[in-house]
């Protein structure tokens, strides 16, 4: 039997799957968490891919290894691989000033739309190379190379496995450095920098010039099939979870995936670029040689992990009370801005609660009212994607609850298909990995469908709630 291994290096959490090339078979799985925070050391997620690898039994038998990771967060390196300071990471805002004033020195949004498929917000690497030039002009200067998260975790392992030394945490976790030039990429995630084009499949140096003030080494991009070798396992390009995530789930054309992880993302397998100039749709290209038009919200799983927190109870129990309040929880209106908000552009909103009444001030009206909005944000993006699609496919941390999927068909008005649950992501990863050094042939398992006739009121409130936003 020849193993494959894919990573998921998430906002929250690493996860590590080892699979069957071939079938496909989950052979061992591990996880660890990540620290929380919006700026993290990448030794972090080092650290936290180890101790998952190190759950999952180790690396013994894998033929080949794909990293999946979180999307646009800045990782700067030193002429000697040194990190220069903290990643700052997807959701972290404080780039906004920089995404209005680059966004403005190029023309406006139709040029970014144009140039690199996307108008850059906060969350584009782009916008937070501007900031760094700004405001730590010393960490802008020791730069000699800027990469994205699964870039660095790759080029991690090209140093472990590389270095010839047999797993282990210990063994591991000061593995040598490669030199800088073996930085590799992959086109879907380079495609979230704002300096690559995915219509031309080329870095836009110019445009990281303007913004930065300079050039760094940049990853080389690998095509789908092309891979790196340590020692004698073959290293994939991986790419970025919500691309890696696509593969795993069996994308095809017609569907329309709704992750719920940290981040809200609704996104589909395209056949060709996209440019969006109103910079809802992120024009990312996917990990097989196509394009993943992409809206991705700030504010997720994690509204349901804060409405759990208010009202005292798991998870488990919020489902519950949210499924006890009537659709619509009697006009209580929950607006989940918690981190402020990237699709709408609202960097530095606040979340809040319309429609408080003595009737509604129960936790079932909360929990039903934290769901509905965090899925009135997400039937939003859906809106945004102009698709007709074919089936509407629900992943992520937060589709595991039994709520979450009875109360989806009201507030997007379609049916969903939710596949059984699994690490998506990591999957993907593993596939590609599998690609590699064998030809998968891979079964989906059953998928549930929930069905629901759409309740138009909830969305009507939600909206008329966003145009009352405290900063
Ligand atoms: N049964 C559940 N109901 C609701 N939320 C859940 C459930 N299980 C996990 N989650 C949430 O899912 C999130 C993690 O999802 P995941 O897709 O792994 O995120 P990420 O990939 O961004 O790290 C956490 O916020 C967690 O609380
Ligand atoms: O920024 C984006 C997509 O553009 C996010 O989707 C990140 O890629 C983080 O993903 P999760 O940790 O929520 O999976």
């Amino acid at each position: 039997m020849t193993l494959v291994a894919g990573v998921d290096s998430s906002t929250q959490s690493c996860k590590v799957v080892i699979r069957d090339a071939e079938t496909g078979e989950l052979i061992r799985q591990g996880r660890a968490p990540h620290p929380a925070g919006t700026e993290v050391h990448p030794s972090h997620w080092w650290s936290a891919l180890l101790l998952a690898v190190e759950e999952a039994g180790g690396l013994d038998g894998v033929a080949a290894i794909s990293v999946g990771g979180q999307q646009h967060g800045m990782v700067c390196l030193d002429d000697s691989g040194n990190v220069v300071r903290d990643a700052l990471l997807w959701n972290d805002t404080r780039s906004a000033q920089a995404a209005t004033d680059l966004t403005a020195e190029l023309g406006g949004p139709q040029a970014w739309a144009e140039g690199v498929g996307s108008v850059p917000v906060a969350s584009f690497t782009v916008t937070k190379l501007r900031w760094l030039a700004e405001h730590e002009p010393d960490n802008a200067r020791r730069t000699a190379a800027v990469c994205l998260p699964h870039d660095w975790l790759t080029w991690r392992l090209l140093g472990a496995l590389g270095s010839g030394t047999p797993f282990s945490v210990a063994g591991w976790s000061d593995a040598p450095l490669p030199p800088l030039d073996r930085l590799v990429t992959d086109r879907g995630d380079a495609s979230g920098t704002g300096y690559w084009s995915p219509a031309s499949g080329s870095y836009r140096t110019d445009l990281l010039k303007a913004a930065f003030g300079a050039v760094p080494l940049l990853p080389r991009v690998l095509g789908p099939a092309e891979s790196v070798t340590a020692g004698t396992v073959l290293i994939g390009p991986g790419t970025g979870d919500n691309m890696a995530a696509a593969l795993g789930v069996g994308a095809r054309s017609g569907d329309v995936v709704v992750s719920l992880g940290t981040s809200g993302t609704v996104f589909a397998v395209a056949e060709s670029p996209s440019a969006d100039p109103t910079g809802a749709v992120a024009g990312f290209a996917d990990a097989t040689g196509r394009f993943l038009p992409l809206v991705c919200t700030l504010n997720a799983a994690r509204v349901m992990d804060a409405a759990a927190r208010i009202a005292g109870v798991t998870l488990d129990e919020l489902g519950s009370l949210a499924l006890q309040a009537p659709p619509g929880a009697d006009g209580l209106t929950l607006v989940p801005y918690l981190e402020g908000e990237r699709t709408p552009n609202r960097p530095t909103a606040t979340g809040s609660v319309h429609g408080l009444t003595l009737a509604t001030s129960t936790p079932a009206h909360l929990a039903r009212a934290a769901i509905e909005g965090m899925l009135c944000g997400l039937a939003d993006a859906l809106d945004a994607l102009a698709l007709r699609p074919e089936r509407v496919l629900l992943i992520g941390g937060a589709a595991r609850s039994e709520a979450v999927r009875r109360i989806a068909p009201t507030v997007f008005g379609v049916p969903i298909t939710v596949p059984p649950p699994a690490e998506y992501v990591a999957d993907g990863a593993a596939y590609q990995a599998a690609t590699l050094v064998a030809t998968p042939s891979w079964q989906s398992g059953d998928t549930a469908t929930y069905e629901g006739a759409a309740i138009p009121s909830i969305r009507d409130r939600y909206a008329r709630a966003t145009t009352h936003i405290l900063d």
